[in-house]
């Protein structure tokens, strides 16, 4: 499905405008993400995160910009743009009284996707839940709702994943098995895209960043030349706590101490 060479990124978001009647929420933002990276998009709360997601998903209509994925403008292609990426949803989205078996077959049908029992039980198997297809959502642990719930995004083998705060809420075991799965993808050449308010998940899994502040993208980069470039820089000196500039001294210097409401 994809229309372009190899070398061509699989999210193209080019000069995106984002407005809520008057309230510009998003502005001027470029960024891509190529198979085989895990991209993050961080910020302070309403810097612009989760509309820039929802544009690019197609449920809001940017003042302009051009967004592009596997080649799909997803504004001139939007149906092809959607069959190209994955999005994770809330595990309350999921049917209460189907068992996880039956809501992974549904979702499976609505991409086309032929499933049989085997497949669904080794694909709970690679996610550590092999027991779990006759249970239902609510019998599941956060994290393995969460699981479940990328699972089930992916079933159609999308070029792009779209991950909003994928990780909030999980303890640090379920958050490591979360990451695997989010760094399997990337290994197998699918392009991830994630919001956190992470630090620590930033530098963990993520290959870029961009960091978003009042609907700007106001640096982009691994997050070890990030941290590297600003070193010396005085706003972020003035905020390290620990002796050695972190990721998070990094974000906090850039974007400053106040609580954004
Ligand atoms: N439907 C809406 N109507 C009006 N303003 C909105 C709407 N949705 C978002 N906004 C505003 O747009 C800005 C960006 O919001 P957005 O949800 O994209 O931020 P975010 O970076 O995802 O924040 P958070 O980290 O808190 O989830 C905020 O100022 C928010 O109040």
């Amino acid at each position: 499905m994809n229309q372009q060479g190899d070398n061509a990124p699989i999210l193209d978001v080019k000069a995106l405008h984002i407005r809520y009647g008057a309230f510009e929420a998003v502005k001027d933002v470029s960024f891509d993400v190529y198979g085989g990276e895990i991209f993050g998009l961080l910020g302070p709360n309403g810097a612009g995160k989760t509309s820039t997601l929802s544009a690019i998903e197609g449920l809001l209509k940017p003042v302009s910009g051009q967004i592009t994925v596997a080649g799909f403008n997803t504004r001139e292609k939007p149906l092809h743009a959607r069959a190209n990426m994955g999005v994770q949803l809330q595990a309350t989205s999921f049917q209460p009284e189907l068992t996880i078996g039956e809501i992974i077959r549904l979702f499976a049908s609505i991409y086309g996707v032929e499933l049989g029992e085997d497949t669904i039980r080794e694909k709970l198997a690679a996610i550590n839940l092999e027991d779990a297809a006759g249970k239902k959502i609510a019998q599941l642990s956060g994290g393995q709702q969460q699981r479940v719930s990328l699972l089930i995004s992916t079933i159609h083998h999308p070029q792009l994943v779209l991950l909003d705060e994928p990780t909030t809420g999980l303890d640090p075991q379920s958050r490591r098995q979360l990451w695997e799965r989010i760094e399997y993808f990337r290994n197998n050449g699918h392009a991830v895209l994630l919001t956190t308010h992470s630090m620590e998940e930033a530098e963990a899994v993520c290959d870029r960043i961009a960091i978003i502040d009042h609907g700007r993208i106001i640096a982009i980069d691994t997050p070890a030349a990030l941290i590297e470039k600003h070193l010396h820089d005085p706003e972020v000196l003035k905020v390290v706590r620990k002796g050695k500039v972190t990721l998070e001294d990094v974000f906090i210097g850039l974007t400053g101490t106040a609580v954004r409401s």
